[in-house]
């Protein structure tokens, strides 16, 4: 799909779409523990669609209520075939592979499209220690474990993502962990794992103590309480998607965004810092944030624990005055793009520097020109490209625009109610 992109004017109100980090974990969690959860505001990216087939694979039923919401039972992970396929979720196959180990025979854990390039070695390391046999594609996917998985006392090292620890903190859960820790190295992207913590709480599994995010002990004997409760559980939405539609609202007009909770642990919520830092004309309340531009000016913002942000802040910086600097750039290379280069050569097209110094990412602001451009099958960068595209001089045409599938279906059609001209062709 080409999408062209007009310089526009937005204004209205819109509202954040589901997030796939809070709606993938939830889905997990409905899995692992035993009953009926009730997910309300249920996700529909790609990602999302992806983690309910893998709750369907391993024996959780999914139903659809009359409501919107999504009925999920489950009596604990017991899969009818010897599959899943993750699709092109990262956190899918990383949360889902421990969970899938949970069960005591032979499964092939697959994904598709950047996935199968993604680094999934920590695995190879990490599962015979805790009695997996396990054999990947030299580090990478498929990988094919034989369970069951059991909770272990085990060194882990969170420099690559978080997302290998959110899997294995679920899996101990569910397997019962008892008087065992899971030390951590140098965890990076820490405040997801405050999301997981936080789902795992809110479908009443175990909790394990978090140690300044250097040890999660499981205490003795802290099985989760099986009865009859149905748990019910309402999907955030999402400050990564929403983080360019405060960004477009901050370069292109003034609008209102809805749903985004400024209490919520999503680690993208750290967008409103460099908003504010760049002079953003902003007005945070409980359930909507009013957004329009102000004077820009250059901001300095440390994105090491929310990656996902360089997107929308490197075009948000663009239309700064002055050089804007991100820390984080080590972050970016295992992503659905190499996305500190994807980011400089896709906004280089619209006549920005981005300079990239070791962990920094220097972005001048300057006249965005419109241009030909790329996702680079990177839904981030697709959406970066757009919202770029509402400032530039004249049409921005993105290539491989679905991309934007993975984690916001809906974003082309979201800044269309606010007013910019998009074009969509097959
Ligand atoms: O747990 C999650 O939902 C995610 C964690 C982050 O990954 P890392 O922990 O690899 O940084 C983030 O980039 C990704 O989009 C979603
Ligand atoms: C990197 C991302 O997701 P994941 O790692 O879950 O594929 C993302 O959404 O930008």
């Amino acid at each position: 799909m080409q999408v062209t992109v007009q310089p526009s004017v937005i204004k209205g109100n819109i509202v954040a779409p589901a997030s796939k980090s809070s709606m993938q974990r939830a889905c997990a969690a409905a899995l692992v523990r035993k009953g009926k959860s009730i997910i309300y505001n249920p996700g529909i990216s790609n990602d999302d669609k992806a983690a309910l087939q893998v709750i369907e694979a391993l024996g959780a039923t999914v139903l659809s209520g009359s409501d919107g919401s999504i009925i999920i039972n489950s009596n604990g992970v017991n899969a009818a075939g010897s599959q899943v396929n993750n699709g092109e979720s990262g956190l899918g196959i990383r949360m889902f592979a421990p969970i899938v180990a949970l069960n005591n025979k032979t499964m092939v854990i697959n994904g598709e499209g950047s996935l199968l390039t993604r680094p999934m070695d920590f695995f190879d390391s990490i599962f015979p220690q805790l009695g997996i046999t396990i054999s990947s594609n030299n580090g990478k996917l498929p990988l094919v474990v034989t369970g069951p998985l059991q909770p272990r006392n085990i060194i882990i090292d969170g420099s690559l993502s978080s997302q290998f620890l959110t899997g294995l903190l679920m899996a101990y859960a569910a397997a019962g962990a008892s008087d065992v820790s899971i030390e951590v190295i140098n965890l990076k992207s820490k405040p997801y794992v405050d999301l997981t913590l936080k789902v795992m709480h809110d479908f009443a599994l175990p909790v394990p103590k978090n140690n300044n995010y250097t040890s999660f002990y499981f205490p003795a004997n802290a099985f989760a309480a099986e009865n009859d409760t149905t748990i019910t559980y309402t999907v955030e939405s999402d400050w990564s998607g929403g983080a360019f539609l405060l960004v477009a609202g901050a370069i292109a007009g003034n609008i209102t965004v809805k749903g985004l909770d400024p209490q919520s642990t999503q680690a993208d919520k750290a967008c409103l810092q460099a908003l504010i830092d760049c002079k953003a004309n902003i007005s945070i309340q409980d359930s909507q944030i009013e957004i329009g531009p102000g004077k820009l000016t250059a901001f300095h913002f440390d994105a090491n624990d929310c990656p996902d942000l360089f997107p929308p802040l490197a075009a948000l910086a663009a239309c700064c005055e002055g050089t804007s600097v991100i820390e984080g750039v080590h972050r970016l290379t295992h992503k659905e793009s190499n996305r500190a280069l994807t980011i400089q050569d896709e906004l280089g097209k619209m006549g920005i520097s981005v300079e990239l110094q070791d962990n920094l990412m220097l972005i001048k602001g300057g006249p965005l020109k419109g241009a030909h451009t790329h996702s680079r099958h990177d839904h981030r960068i697709a959406m970066m490209c757009a919202v770029a595209g509402l400032r530039a001089d004249g049409p921005t045409i993105i290539d491989d625009a679905q991309a934007v599938g993975k984690s916001y279906p809906n974003f082309f059609e979201h800044i269309q109610e606010l007013g910019a001209i998009v074009a969509t062709t097959a």
